[in-house]
């Protein structure tokens, strides 16, 4: 691989546009696609992404368009920041265009109902051609802007992807660790943000740091249960795509589904709190997700239970909570390595 390559991020949101801030400040021909043309010729000539990213000067040379094909034509590696209701259009979308060993990354984080599909699968199916990835760990796009030193995991099965986005995203304040356990480090991404929702409902209802550190260890407890079920490594929940991600969102208000939760603890309603967001908070449907596959499979998930019985069928907050502390007495922690 020589060292300067060509790079296409597909979404203009938040999370996309820090993507490619870093690519093309790392001097790597980088396009930023965003489906809007009015929008992206707005950015390009005024160097910002007003809506999402306000005040983040973009990088010079990074190159902002609507124009798919020009974005991803020549370009060794693509990432795909597209929410996960939009992700399989935008990566069939891009097939046609793509060349041959063109590499693919995800960086959404959520899963698609139909089937419970991750997105890194979503890219195997349309893409069956391509090595591809994901991306993920504890990363506002607001602090990775700001400079702030960032740590993220790449994981594929294919060790030129790893190595090919340890190469493209290193900086003095990115650093990128790699992980062959794709499924594990995509569940980690999607599953903290069920927790996050919780997490902010309780700060808003006044918890305390008690209360807070055990709404933590107890939510690594049970996404490392279903991940395990659904074939993860459980000493994936350990890295940062695990309790990395997991801490940062659920003790920040810097996260929407912190946000969102915080707002139905001080009493509104959901669909008020996810309308007025202006962005994605993929939390709300995983749940829905994350419920109806915890059913199926049978995997104990009482916090996805009681969060979801909150939410969908109105059951008081007061009472989900006694139920919790009083269920059945268990033991601290279950997994005990291979
Ligand atoms: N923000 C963050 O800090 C992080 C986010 N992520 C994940 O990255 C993913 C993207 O999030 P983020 O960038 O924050 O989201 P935002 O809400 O900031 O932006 C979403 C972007 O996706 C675009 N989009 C939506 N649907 C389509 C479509 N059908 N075709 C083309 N573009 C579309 C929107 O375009 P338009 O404006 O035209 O609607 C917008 O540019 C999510 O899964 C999120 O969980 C991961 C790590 C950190
Ligand atoms: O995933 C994130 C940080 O790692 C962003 O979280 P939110 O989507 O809740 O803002």
């Amino acid at each position: 691989m020589s060292n300067k390559q060509q790079v296409a991020v597909l979404g203009g949101g938040s999370f996309g546009t820090a993507i490619a801030n870093i690519v093309a400040a790392n001097g790597h021909q980088t396009f930023l696609w965003m489906r809007d043309q009015e929008n992206a010729a707005r950015c390009q000539q005024s160097r910002e992404n007003e809506r999402y990213l306000p005040g983040v000067r973009l990088t010079e040379g990074l190159e902002v368009t609507a124009d798919l094909q020009r974005a991803a034509a020549a370009t060794d590696l693509v990432f795909v920041s597209i929410p996960s209701h939009s992700f399989r259009s935008v990566a069939r979308q891009l097939r046609p265009y793509l060349k041959s060993d063109a590499m693919v990354v995800s960086t959404a984080k959520g899963i698609e109902p139909e089937g419970f599909t991750l997105m890194s699968d979503i890219l195997l199916q349309e893409l069956p051609e391509h090595d591809i990835g994901v991306l993920s760990g504890p990363n506002f796009a607001k602090e990775i802007v700001a400079m702030q030193h960032t740590g993220s995991v790449i994981a594929s099965e294919s060790e030129r992807v790893c190595h090919a986005v340890q190469q493209i995203l290193r900086s003095e304040t990115f650093r990128v660790y790699a992980n062959t356990d794709r499924g594990g480090v995509e569940l980690g991404g999607a599953l903290k943000n069920i927790y996050a929702i919780i997490c902010g409902m309780a700060a808003a209802m006044g918890a305390g740091k008690n209360t807070q550190a055990m709404l933590l260890t107890r939510s690594l407890a049970e996404m490392g249960r279903f991940a395990g079920e659904m074939g993860a490594n459980p000493m994936t929940f350990l890295g940062l795509a695990g309790v990395g991600d997991l801490i940062l969102t659920c003790t920040s208000d810097l996260s929407r589904n912190y946000r969102v939760g915080y707002q139905l603890g001080q009493g509104e309603p959901l669909d008020a709190v996810v309308s007025g967001l202006g962005q994605v908070a993929e939390g709300v449907n995983t749940l829905h997700q994350v419920k109806q596959k915890a059913d199926e499979l049978g995997v104990y998930m009482p916090l996805v239970s009681g969060l979801y019985s909150i939410l969908f069928e109105r059951r008081a907050v007061a009472d989900v909570v006694r139920e919790l502390m009083l269920g059945e007495q268990s033991n601290d922690v279950e997994y005990r390595g291979a």
